[in-house]
């Protein structure tokens, strides 16, 4: 098992601080880093993998700063970027043969990670079809096999579940899920469901800074008792909008149902109903940013 560990990191793009004071702890697992877009994730990934050096701070893994570890550091990552490159008249298997080569591992090993791979991502029936007659799903889970070749003890997946339908997202979560037992995986995503039930631990990054951190129950238990029901007309959903958090809104006839997140009952009538993860995040990412302050 490996730790790694961040401290006071910061990158700076010119004058944008696009992660700031960042420090955390890695070690096995699975962590979920949650954040809406531009709140930090790619960058933070891209120092993680060393493609990107810090402004200030540094990151060690077992203790040795990760620059002087070389190719070292390099055997225990794995890495599927937001957009990866690949060539769409490469077949399946010849792709992932194509990236072992590139990733100098030796043919033997390679054949057989290969095929084992292609079947844990359910892709071997079509491992001869070319990677461009593929779903975006399945791009993503030959992305997947790909920063896998080298049995990484270090998996870096950003956005790993953009562009997937529901079905697909759910493999895929099943696939996340085994692969967390051994190593450690930190997968970035905007999307609230994609890490709910699979991430041991979750991350939320709000303007390039760590807001919280903490199991999913950790996180969900801070707004316990102040999530609320309510049925009101389309008037007053306007004006308990402006001023409350309101984590979902559903048209109910001629009237407006609203989930809101107040610590005080926000109208006569609502009704305290059970927290979750999403309630949580948008309480935490709308409060540190002071958006809203009436509420709580
Ligand atoms: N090369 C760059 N030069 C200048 N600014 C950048 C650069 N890369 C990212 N940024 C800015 O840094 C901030 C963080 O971007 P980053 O891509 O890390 O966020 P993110 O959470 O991954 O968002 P997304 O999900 O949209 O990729 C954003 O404001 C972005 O515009």
């Amino acid at each position: 098992m490996h730790e790694l560990k961040l401290m006071d990191i910061q990158k700076k793009y010119k004058d944008k601080e696009a992660v700031r004071k960042f420090n955390y702890t890695f070690t096995n697992g699975v962590y979920g880093l949650l954040g809406e877009n531009g709140a930090g994730k790619t960058t933070l990934m891209r120092l993680i993998c060393g493609v990107l050096q810090p402004t200030r701070g540094s990151i060690y893994c077992d203790n040795i700063e990760i620059d002087s570890m070389g190719t070292e550091y390099r055997r225990l990552l794995g890495y599927l970027p937001q957009d990866f490159g690949y060539y769409g008249d490469f077949t399946a298997e010849c792709f992932l043969r194509y990236m072992a080569a590139l990733k100098a591992l030796p043919e033997d090993y390679a054949d057989s990670r290969i095929d084992e791979l292609l079947d844990m991502v359910e892709l071997k029936n079509v491992k001869k079809k070319k990677l461009k007659t593929f779903s975006g799903g399945m791009i993503r889970r030959i992305g997947i096999a790909q920063a896998l070749l080298n049995n990484p003890e270090i998996l870096i997946l950003d956005e790993p579940t953009a562009g997937l339908d529901p079905k697909e997202r759910v493999r895929f979560r099943n696939v996340i899920s085994s692969l967390g037992k051994n190593r450690m995986v930190l997968l970035s995503t905007h999307i609230v469901s994609d890490i709910d039930y699979i991430a041991d631990r979750i991350l939320i990054m709000k303007n390039g800074e760590l807001i919280q951190e903490g199991t999913e129950k950790e996180i969900t238990d801070k707004v316990e008792g102040c999530v609320w029901k309510c049925i009101v007309s389309e008037k007053e959903a306007g004006q308990i909008t402006s001023s409350f958090i309101v984590s979902n809104v559903r048209s109910s006839g001629e009237n407006v149902e609203l989930r809101i997140v107040s610590e005080r009952q926000p109208v006569a009538g609502a009704e305290n109903v059970e927290s979750t993860l999403e309630d949580a995040y948008l309480y935490l990412t709308q409060i540190a940013g002071g958006e809203k302050n009436a509420t709580l």
